[in-house]
């Protein structure tokens, strides 16, 4: 049985209640903000995945559009419930932006938390580009794209590059391979998603070529490059999941060469979030081979990265 009362860890206090009693409750403290228990459950799922999302940096617009699409699937449901028409809306999903933006971080939490609203019966991830749908003869490619959707079911199939499928025009197996996925969306369209991913002018490209997509991607989610200091937040995140942290040298030379690799790279050659977590990873090497020549160290050094660590491209 319930307890009548218990405070969580969350500072929010949970009491069992009657509807006079909670009536009252309300009126004494119209401040107080009151959750019905079943609400609570209902939307857990889009609590857990808003957790999982708040500890990505940036990505605003996207953060809004996962709610907009939770509160869609919702009301629909409730829709349903009481005998209204409710919408069959594709959920299929367009991506656009360049390497390392968080594309597939976002496709897997968007599995996820479809999964926990019963949309996908799994919810798992399936990652294919062109070499893994085209084949080398005709028929080839209709059997592989057809292979790869059947290992997507229940889950999302995330094609990365995908304006490759459409560069070849009408004569290459790119063009069978999109027709082979363009009719399993509308056959199976409760059973799988499919995003296309890629970068933003491309893809627009690639729309142009093939107009008749337009429409079978109601979802289409921006994702920008982030700024030097969301690269430096998202840099500080990876660094202290791993117990690590920057001397303050190597915090001001790391933020000098993001402005530097910024200023002088063309934005689609640099792969935002990756190249931080490229960056971590060589630094955190070359500070251990330090610490072994140097042979006596503390704490405070075996969490620290010092300017010298730092390994960056010179590109
Ligand atoms: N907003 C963010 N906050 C924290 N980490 C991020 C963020 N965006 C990207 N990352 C990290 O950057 C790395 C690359 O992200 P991801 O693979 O999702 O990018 P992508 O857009 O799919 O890249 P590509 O198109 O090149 O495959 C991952 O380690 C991810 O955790």
């Amino acid at each position: 049985m319930d307890q009548p009362f218990r405070m969580k860890n969350n500072g929010q206090i949970s009491i069992v209640l009657n509807s006079q009693q909670r009536k009252t409750l309300e009126k004494e403290l119209p401040d107080l903000k009151v959750v019905p228990k079943e609400m609570q459950q209902e939307h857990a799922a889009l609590k857990e995945i808003e957790e999982e999302l708040g500890a990505l940096v940036g990505m605003d617009e996207m953060k809004k559009t996962i709610k907009e699409i939770y509160a869609w699937i919702y009301v629909n449901k409730k829709r349903e419930e009481v005998g209204l028409k409710a919408g069959k809306q594709a959920l299929h999903m367009m991506f656009k932006g360049n390497p390392g933006t968080g594309k597939t971080t976002v496709a897997r939490l968007i599995g996820k938390l479809f999964h926990r609203m019963n949309v996908l019966s799994k919810g798992h991830l399936i990652e294919a580009e062109r070499a893994d749908l085209v084949g080398e003869y005709i028929g080839h490619t209709a059997q592989k794209t057809r292979d790869l959707i059947k290992k997507a079911m229940g889950g999302i199939l995330f094609v990365d590059e995908a304006y490759s499928l459409g560069r070849g025009g009408e004569k290459d197996f790119g063009k069978e391979a999109i027709d082979t996925m363009v009719k399993h969306m509308e056959d199976k369209q409760h059973d799988f998603i499919l995003i296309l991913a890629g970068y933003s002018r491309e893809m627009d490209q690639f729309l142009t070529l093939n107009p008749g997509l337009y429409s079978r991607f109601p979802l289409v989610i921006d994702f920008p490059d982030y700024t030097i200091d969301q690269l430096m937040e998202i840099g500080g995140k990876m660094l202290k999941e791993k117990e690590y942290t920057l001397s303050h040298e190597a915090e001001k030379k790391l933020r000098e060469h993001l402005y530097w690799v910024k200023t002088s790279l063309s934005l689609t050659s640099f792969s935002n979030g990756r190249y931080m977590r490229n960056i971590i990873e060589k630094s955190i090497r070359s500070q251990s081979m330090r610490l072994l020549l140097q042979n006596h160290y503390d704490r405070h050094d075996l969490m620290t990265l010092r300017s010298n660590d730092l390994i960056l491209d010179d590109y």
